[in-house]
């Protein structure tokens, strides 16, 4: 039998419903092989984050060249990367390693408010990783940083979409988690033609770990072989499966639910 490869390069989570955590839940589900490599420890739960603890940047060299020179990677996502050094590290083993599906969900900042990528790597992420991405998925606060355009209507998130392939990845999915609109919409953009994909808001707090769910549901259909848009389409309903029916698990913000796809789609 032969089984999809997928390699989550990310923080854990302790709390489970984001980072590694998320990643490895959702390959799962979508049967795909998962692998990761961490690149910092979190302990959190769906109240905050009360500690990060960043690995040194051989250790994530090491589990990088550990899965890609003997299990093999047919696609990879990065999430949290915490800082330049790390970065540089994944920069250069994907290179080494021909990982050519790659999905950059450009993590910078928890749901609770707290730092996950360091100021001074923003500039890093533009420069090292974006060039190398198949596909990057911004919430609209990491599109905001990374454009430097204030993005409240849809066109400027058009014009925000074309700047980002101006930096060189293939396309862009800027994600519509983060506005009180009615539906959340989410843009995709690939150099050719604008589409969108839509699916009713659910008012609920359990939203931890939604922007890492869908960018590793990309990445296990990438892995699978199948098309950006009909990896992205998959990722969207996946999502929006998890989000409607809840765990209500936590006193804070909860984690989505990585079976409902399975049970509900
Ligand atoms: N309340 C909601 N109802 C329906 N869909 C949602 C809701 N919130 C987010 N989504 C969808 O979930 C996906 C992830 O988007 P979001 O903007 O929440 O990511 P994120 O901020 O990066 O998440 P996180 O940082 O918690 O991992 C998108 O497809 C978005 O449209
Ligand atoms: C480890 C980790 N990665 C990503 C996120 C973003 O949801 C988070 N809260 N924690």
């Amino acid at each position: 039998m032969t089984i999809a490869r997928a390699l989550t390069i990310a923080g854990s989570d302790s709390g489970g419903g984001a980072g590694i955590q998320a990643d490895l839940k959702t390959f799962q589900e979508l049967h795909v092989f998962g692998m990761s490599a961490i690149t910092a420890v979190t302990a959190q739960n769906t109240l905050g984050v009360t500690g990060i603890y960043e690995l040194p940047p051989e250790a994530v060299a090491r589990q990088i060249d550990a899965v890609a020179t003997d299990l093999g990677v047919d696609a990879a996502k990065t999430g949290m990367i915490a800082n330049i050094e790390i970065m540089e590290v994944i920069a250069e083993k994907v290179r080494e390693h021909r990982i050519h599906r790659l999905v950059i969900d450009p993590v910078m900042i928890a749901k609770s408010g707290h730092a996950l990528l360091k100021e001074d790597a923003r500039d890093a992420l533009k420069r090292l990783l974006i060039p190398l991405a198949t596909v990057i998925t911004p919430n609209l606060p990491e599109a905001e940083v990374l454009t430097g355009m204030s993005l409240s209507t849809m066109e400027q998130r058009k014009e925000a979409a074309k700047r980002l392939l101006d930096m060189g990845v293939h396309a862009v999915v800027i994600k519509g988690g983060h506005t009180d609109d009615e539906e959340a919409v989410d843009l995709f953009y690939d150099g050719r033609e604008f589409r969108t994909l839509s699916a009713p808001r659910f008012h609920t707090r359990h939203t931890h770990g939604t922007g890492c769910t869908f960018s590793a549901a990309i990445t296990a259909e990438l892995a699978k072989g199948e098309s950006l848009w009909e990896a992205v389409k998959t990722a969207k309903a996946f999502i929006t499966e998890a989000i409607r029916h809840p765990l209500d698990l936590g006193q804070g913000h909860g984690p989505t639910n990585h079976w409902a796809y399975r049970q509900f789609k």
